[in-house]
């Protein structure tokens, strides 16, 4: 079942700016890697699916829920991670765990506790002194303390260490075990791969690519056919390379990494018919 579906998304901002057409899904229990170069529409798309913006037509939905009219209903079961974190600066980070946890109705502090001491974050300081791996933190706190069955995480670890961003993705891996779906905006090829099962590329506000991250290795493959000498520089190229043999043709296949696939996408050069840049 969708558990997300975006379905022909426009909102026009002029000058070929904003979103056109978008449309994926993401099913119950999967977890989608949204990736694209700076202002290709992720946050645009994603607020929208909190129910921030108005469709200028198209639409999105989340069980069913349609995430304009149905908001209230849509972000109550939903754990989300803004793009930019602005928090109310004048309190600590505490108060405003506080005040979420009131807000969502949690009664037990474990799941709170036990993601700050996974974080290692101290939330008793002001907001407007942390740092912004500290800030973001709290927002992954926030976001994950009610154990919502669906995530929506713009850009998640931005700000965060690499021993964070790892545990970030250990936490998501997690998740996604218990059945959690999730969307995750990134630029970190290496965590979308670590996670999301499946993969789309917006650029220019137009999705360029949606598909099985498995799937996607497999259409950039390379073939090469090198006709060697003789037997024995054949049959040692092969060794060498991985190759098949054929007489003295010998067949190399290489598959791009996912970060390869994605610079040629983020760079936009041109892709023949079977997907091989
Ligand atoms: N309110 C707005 N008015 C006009 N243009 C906007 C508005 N919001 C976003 N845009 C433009 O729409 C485009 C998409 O922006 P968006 O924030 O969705 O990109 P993004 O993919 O999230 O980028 P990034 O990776 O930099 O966060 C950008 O060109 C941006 O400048």
């Amino acid at each position: 079942m969708n558990a997300m579906k975006i379905e022909n998304l426009v909102r026009d901002y002029g000058g070929g700016k904003g979103v056109f057409d978008v449309s994926f899904h993401v099913d119950q229990g999967e977890a989608f890697g949204f990736l694209g170069p700076n202002g290709a529409g992720k946050t645009t798309t994603i607020r929208h699916l909190m129910g921030f913006l108005k469709p200028k037509s198209g639409s999105c939905t989340i069980n069913g829920l349609d995430c304009w009219r149905e908001r209230d209903k849509v972000q109550a079961r939903l754990g989300y991670i803004p793009g930019e974190i602005s928090f109310f600066e004048g309190i600590s980070g505490a108060e405003f765990l506080k005040f979420i946890a009131q807000y969502r109705g949690i009664g037990s502090q474990t799941r709170k506790e036990d993601l700050l001491e996974r974080f290692e974050l101290d939330p008793k300081s002001k907001i407007k002194k942390m740092s912004k791996g500290m800030k973001q933190k709290l927002g992954i706190v926030a976001a994950f303390m009610h154990d919502p069955d669906i995530l929506i995480l713009d850009e998640p670890t931005s700000g965060l260490d690499p021993l964070m961003q790892n545990r970030f993705i250990d936490l998501v891996a997690e998740e996604k075990k218990q059945g959690k779906t999730i969307l995750m905006s990134s630029h970190m090829f290496e965590e979308v791969e670590r996670t999301c099962d499946r993969i789309g590329i917006i650029r220019t506000g137009r999705m360029v690519a949606v598909d099985a991250a498995a799937a996607l290795r497999e259409r950039h493959t390379r073939s090469y056919t090198v006709t060697l000498e003789n037997e024995s520089a054949a049959e040692a190229f092969a060794a060498d390379f991985n190759g098949v043999r054929d007489g003295l043709k010998v067949t190399v296949t290489t598959k791009q990494s996912l970060e390869e696939i994605f610079m040629n996408y983020y760079g936009g050069e041109k892709h023949d018919e079977h997907g091989a840049v």
